[in-house]
């Protein structure tokens, strides 16, 4: 585990005004912590949240992000957010090619490399997803489709730049599954592999785990050869659970 492990809690489409006090109660425990800590709020509440954490009398340690972005920076494209929207409602950070986007947006991995730009133009730290469905899995094609997926999502202009990639199987996305042990190092592994050929060692790669992250096995998974970070979902709603899955990293 790193010395401070990336503890990201995406709320995907969850969460109104009255969600506040639970990222407040999210920062708190991220004040505590040797985590570092960021939010993915729907984009209607980046705002709100962004001044309701400034407004606390110690700078906020928590970051706030998208769960997506459009590639160009502004035009007419009717409900889309530009990467330069998001920043200026207070992100930081960009999610982008979760699964949820891949597979139900039919978004292919150079739509997420152009996004990828965005964000860097914008000054926004992505997290690019990778992950494979469960037919992939069993067929035998899970090196073959993360490797792919590394391939076609990530220009190389990240070169240099702060950047994580999220190991996110599809099958345990919301399905209580976690992978053994072996099949995330496995993962881990490739990812990095990946990052230092492509890139010639010039970035240092963040590697997060996504799928299934709970309370009680969080601190096991940070535990993992290569695990940088974890990226979670259902957990990071209620501060009750979020916060103790940024203890895990203590
Ligand atoms: O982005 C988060 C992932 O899709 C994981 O979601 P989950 O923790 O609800 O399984």
């Amino acid at each position: 585990m790193p010395k401070h492990p990336l503890i990201a809690g995406n709320w995907k489409m969850h969460g109104l005004r009255d969600a506040i006090p639970e990222a407040l109660a999210m920062d708190t425990a991220a004040r505590q912590s040797r985590a570092s800590v960021a939010i993915f709020p729907p984009s209607t509440l980046l705002f709100a949240l962004s001044e309701a954490l400034n407004a606390r009398p110690e700078p906020s340690p928590v970051r706030l992000g998208g769960q997506d972005c459009h590639k160009d920076a502004q035009g007419a494209f009717t409900g889309d957010l530009s990467a330069e929207m998001l920043k200026d409602a207070g992100a930081e950070m960009v999610i982008l090619g979760h699964s949820e986007r891949r597979h139900g947006h039919k978004e292919a991995c150079e739509s997420v490399a152009a996004k990828t730009l965005a964000a860097l133009r914008a000054g926004l730290e992505p997290i690019i997803c990778i992950g494979e469905t469960l037919d992939q899995r069993q067929e035998g094609l899970t090196h073959a489709v993360l490797s792919k997926q590394l391939r076609d999502s990530l220009p190389l202009a990240l070169e240099g730049q702060t950047f994580h990639v999220a190991y996110e199987p599809v099958w345990a996305i919301g399905t209580g599954h976690v992978p053994t042990d072996d099949q995330v190092i496995d993962a881990m592994l490739l990812i990095q592999k990946h990052l230092a050929q492509r890139f010639h060692n010039q970035v240092v790669p963040h590697t997060l785990y996504g799928g299934s992250v709970k309370p009680d096995n969080a601190r096991h998974l940070l535990s993992l050869d290569g695990v940088d970070g974890l990226l979670v979902g259902g957990a990071s709603l209620k501060a009750e659970d979020f916060n103790r899955i940024i203890a895990a990293a203590d």
